[in-house]
């Protein structure tokens, strides 16, 4: 465990020495009062008055009857109030006719949006059924649909096989939200009708009469109370959304007719016979118009035989990409669009990705190795249209697709297909494989240039401009000299070995963090510069780890203003990141203060002391020269790397800290006191001499 991390008020008392040495003892906090005792098992007291529940009780659950939740909370059904919301009205009633025509009742749809902003739907199926239901009284089964929520005739699978329908609560729900709806039945012979408002009948079902037609028609507007005053149906939305099912379903026409006083984009016809006999080849053609493409088309529709089940596809791939899109991928179930795919959508990637990289293989094309999903779809324009019983989607909107089962079918079904097509053309399968591998290498080049961009923007962003670095990025063996001026700083990055050693030039006399507050401490340029080059954080979000050297070593001159400045940093660091000087770290650099010469022979000396010894010892009785430093930037490079810094050659000082909080406060004081001389000589006195060897480097 680290010990705690110094307090302000130790450093306070440093800076104002007409202070008392030791704080005074503050006393121990005295006892919290005890919380006002109440032995509640024991007495028999009413326990106080709990926080008023309010009026919270049973009456305040309600139960939402009929198509009340519908109307309280029309999100859950049509995903909102929006415009989005407000079409998925005409989707719910067009998916409805849809299913009628999938089963094979229904040839034509009608839709009209006329003068008054009502939308009709009218398609020619079976009509919905208008008997009276067997558990509603009194109701008609025509009654039930448009009023009951879960109500439907697709839970079975027995009146449709596959439909987009599936909860019973589509038309319902429409019928909910318009102010206006009117329902006409034209089923065994008879005509029949109803209508409603905000869902509640307006009056019985009535027969109108006898007929020869057959169908269903719903005619209805969006209640304004929900949707705003402002929205009405978009011409151009509800075509487009009309032509996208005709495309779906080859043996559907659906009849497109709107108000000309409606319509405000140039493109949406007053009246269009949708009926694509080629289905989604025709769609994709569409959407692809004269853009060039990699290959032709790969397309098709495959019925399972004897279950209900059929995928339909159309694929191509475009170098200069679909309109504002480089790719896109539309998927339907039931005719239902899955605006955020699905399991349909997953079976189909996985299966143009697995052969194409199986026909990569084949070929001998190694790169094929490299092929995602990503490449495959990335430029690819396609659509999937899946049918399957009983679908599962998520929520009401339907928009994705759940059911585990289409993965199965559409991997089943569109596996033979994609390889055929891949092999009966060699040059087109080559060329989409060529295509395919490129848009992977791209990919890859991609996420490296955004590696190396990453890498350079947190450099640039952490590091100081006046730090040299050390080419290695690894912490181990790395150091840091922290240089005093910038003609040091000159000779230091001159003198250094430039793949493990770093510089950091600090100009001038730093701030003496000791009395210094730690916002100032951060506005500090000089410290946050130092800061940033060391890569961690002050305590207590300091750690070891982030440190980007193992060594820091604080280089300045032999002399009493070096010997201030290596104060101020070690308590610089004391004070922020107490544990970089207990983990070992710091260091003093020892400059030798002295140059002896004689003839050939020269020798360095870093004080006094040691000037004395040589003296006696090696040059004893020798004529000397004996040249004194004035400071690190006087020195030659070559000789500033022999005597300070080439770990070979060098003698480092560690800093360590006395082990009693007493003694650091000694220790403190005694460099950070006022008397220069005498932190000079403490430096001196205190640094632990340890040779390259000890060093372990
Ligand atoms: N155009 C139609 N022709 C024949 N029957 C219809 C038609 N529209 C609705 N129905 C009948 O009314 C039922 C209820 O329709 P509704 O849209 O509320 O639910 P659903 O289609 O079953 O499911 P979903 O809530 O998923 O749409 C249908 O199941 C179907 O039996
Ligand atoms: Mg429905
Ligand atoms: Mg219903």
């Amino acid at each position: 465990m680290s010990k705690p991390a110094p307090s302000d008020d130790l450093f306070s008392l440093m800076a104002s020495p007409q202070e008392p040495a030791r704080p005074e003892p503050v006393p121990a906090p005295a006892p919290a009062p005890a919380p006002a005792a109440k032995p509640a098992a024991v007495k028999a007291e009413p326990a106080a008055p709990a926080p008023s529940s309010g009026d919270y009780s049973a009456a305040s659950i309600e139960v939402l009857e009929g198509l009340e939740p519908v109307r309280k909370r029309p999100g859950m059904y049509i995903g909102g109030t929006d415009e989005r919301a407000l079409h998925h009205l005409f989707a719910e009633v067009l998916d409805n006719s849809m299913d009628e025509a999938v089963a094979g009742f229904a040839k034509t749809i009608r839709v009209e949006l006329d003068q008054d902003g009502f939308l009709t739907v009218f398609d020619d199926g079976r009509g919905i059924p208008v008997d009276p239901h067997p558990r509603h009284p009194g109701k008609s089964a025509l009654e039930v649909v448009m009023t009951v929520l879960h109500s439907g005739g697709k839970f079975s699978g027995k009146v449709y096989e596959t439909s987009g329908g599936l909860h019973g609560v589509g038309v319902s729900v429409v019928n909910a939200l318009s102010d206006w709806l009117d329902v006409t039945v034209w089923r065994e012979g008879q005509e029949w009708r109803q209508q409603f408002s905000r869902g509640q009948p307006q009056g019985p079902i009535e027969l109108i009469g006898p007929t020869k037609k057959r169908g269903t028609q719903i005619r209805f507007r969006p209640d304004p109370e929900i949707f705003g005053d402002a929205a009405a149906f978009k011409p151009s939305r509800l075509y487009r959304m009309a032509r996208s099912k005709a495309y779906l379903f080859r043996g559907v026409h659906i009849r497109w007719k709107c108000d000309p006083a409606r319509i405000t984009d140039p493109n949406t016809p007053t009246e269009a016979d949708l009926h694509f006999p080629n289905g989604l080849a025709d769609f994709l053609a569409e959407r692809v118009g004269s853009q060039e493409t990699v290959t032709p088309t790969f397309s098709g529709r495959v019925e399972r035989k004897g279950e209900a089940g059929a995928v339909e596809w159309a694929v191509t791939w475009s170098p200069a990409g679909f309109g504002d899109a480089d790719g896109f991928i539309q998927s339907y179930c039931n005719t239902v669009p899955t605006p955020d795919g699905g399991t349909h959508e997953a079976g189909f990637r996985a299966t143009l990705t697995r052969g194409l990289k199986a026909y990569a293989e084949l070929v001998g094309e190694k790169r094929g190795g490299l092929i995602t999903a990503e490449d495959v779809i990335a430029n690819a324009g396609a659509l999937v249209s899946v049918f399957i019983k009983n679908p599962e989607f998520q929520g009401q909107t339907k928009d994705r697709l759940s059911s585990a089962s289409a993965t199965r079918l559409v991997e089943g079904i569109l596996r033979d297909p994609f390889d055929h097509w891949l092999t009966e053309s060699p040059k087109q399968a080559n060329a989409l494989l060529a295509f395919v591998i490129e848009r992977a290498e791209e990919r890859l080049k991609r996420r490296k240039d955004k590696e190396v961009q990453r890498a350079s923007a947190t450099r640039k962003l952490r590091l100081p401009g006046k730090l040299a670095d050390c080419s290695q990025q690894s912490s181990d063996g790395a150091e840091l000299f922290l240089v005093e001026g910038d003609s040091a700083g000159g000779s230091a990055k001159q003198a250094r070995n430039r793949a493990n050693q770093a510089i950091l030039p600090l100009r001038g006399k730093i701030l003496n963090v000791a009395s210094a507050a730690a916002d100032k401490l951060r506005q500090n340029q000089e410290l946050s510069d130092l800061m940033l080059a060391l890569g961690a954080q002050p305590h207590p979000r300091f750690r070891v780890e982030d440190l980007r050297y193992e060594r820091i070593v604080i280089m300045t001159d032999a002399d009493v203003d070096g010997a201030h400045i290596a104060s101020l940093l070690i308590t610089f660091f004391y004070r922020t990141m107490p544990e970089l000087i207990r983990s070992g770290r710091l260091y003093l650099a020892q400059p030798p203060l002295y140059r002896i010469t004689s003839g050939k022979e020269s020798a360095y000396a870093r004080d006094d002391a040691h000037k004395d010894e040589l003296l006696a010892g090696p040059f004893k009785g020798k004529k000397v020269e004996i040249g004194r430093f004035k400071g690190l930037g006087e020195m030659m490079p070559a000789q500033l790397k022999e005597t300070t810094m080439d770990p070979s050659k060098r003698t480092l000082a560690r800093v360590t800290l006395p082990q009693s909080e007493d003694e650091i406060e000694d220790l403190v004081e005694r460099l950070m006191g006022k008397k220069a001389e005498a932190r000079f000589r403490f430096i001196q006195d205190n640094a632990a001499f340890m040779t390259a060897e000890e060093l372990d480097v």
